[in-house]
């Protein structure tokens, strides 16, 4: 089944909105600078609107609290103030940071991005280097998430990379880790990817967005797209 992760979170209506569908697997909430980035007043709101015992509620939704190159303090601080399930690793944190996360959280699962640059000019140098980057991280973190990179930019982009060149990588018979696919998905384009490469999950951000916010029509739309996807999976 193809899992949909929805990044960006930061409405209190489009938040409750998710919780009551329940077709949405993993909302991320942005610790990291961005224009997305949740305010600690919000993510109290959001945590208010929450079943005081969610392990015996009907909510299966996963809170993913992402962070860019953040210090120890900075997560703890985070975790403390909100229940998530999962951490998002969007930066250059290294194999020791990530072994620290775990051992402080073990009950957290972690996602890792990798990066790749929207203009590739050496597809196997870029596949040599993820497969580098997994055989590292892939003790000290549950999952991979694939996301475009432009510049120096990371996080947000809007842009898709070339999906065929992850595709060795994707299809490998050996692989027990997820990956997932971010940059520049839309309603649009999962149909697209989802018979290009078929990913275990994908990340959602301003493709659902118009005016930089979220869009209630364009998540049920998507959340239509994943209803046909996962009918034929
Ligand atoms: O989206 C941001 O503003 C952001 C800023 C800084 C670090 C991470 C950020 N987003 C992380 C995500 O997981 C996004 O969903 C992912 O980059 C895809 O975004 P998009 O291309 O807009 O779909």
């Amino acid at each position: 089944m193809l899992k949909v992760k929805i990044c960006g979170i930061n409405d209190k209506h489009i938040f409750e909105f998710l919780i009551q569908e329940q077709k949405i697997h993993y909302l991320g909430m942005i610790f990291a600078e961005s224009k997305r980035k949740v305010t600690m007043e919000l993510l109290s709101e959001f945590a208010q609107s929450l079943p005081i015992d969610k392990e015996n509620s009907n909510i299966n939704t996963k809170f993913v609290a992402v962070f860019m190159n953040q210090s120890l303090d900075e997560v703890e601080f985070a975790l403390n103030a909100f229940p998530f399930d999962m951490i998002q690793l969007h930066g250059e944190e290294t194999v020791g940071y990530c072994k620290k996360i775990k051992k402080m959280y073990p009950n957290i699962q972690t996602i890792k991005t990798l990066s790749i640059p929207h203009n590739i000019i050496d597809e196997s140098l870029i596949i040599q280097d993820l497969q580098r980057k997994i055989s590292y991280y892939r003790n000290c973190v549950d999952m991979f998430l694939l996301d475009t990179k432009i510049g120096n930019l990371v996080g947000g982009t809007g842009e898709v990379f070339p999906w065929d060149v992850v595709k060795p990588l994707i299809d490998n018979t050996y692989r027990d880790y997820p990956i997932g696919i971010a940059g520049g998905l839309h309603p649009d384009n999962v149909r697209n990817l989802m018979e290009t490469i078929a990913p275990d999950f994908i990340d959602v951000n301003s493709g659902l967005e118009v005016d930089g916010i979220k869009n209630k029509d364009k998540i049920l739309q998507l959340m239509n797209v994943l209803e046909g996807v996962n009918r034929v999976k």
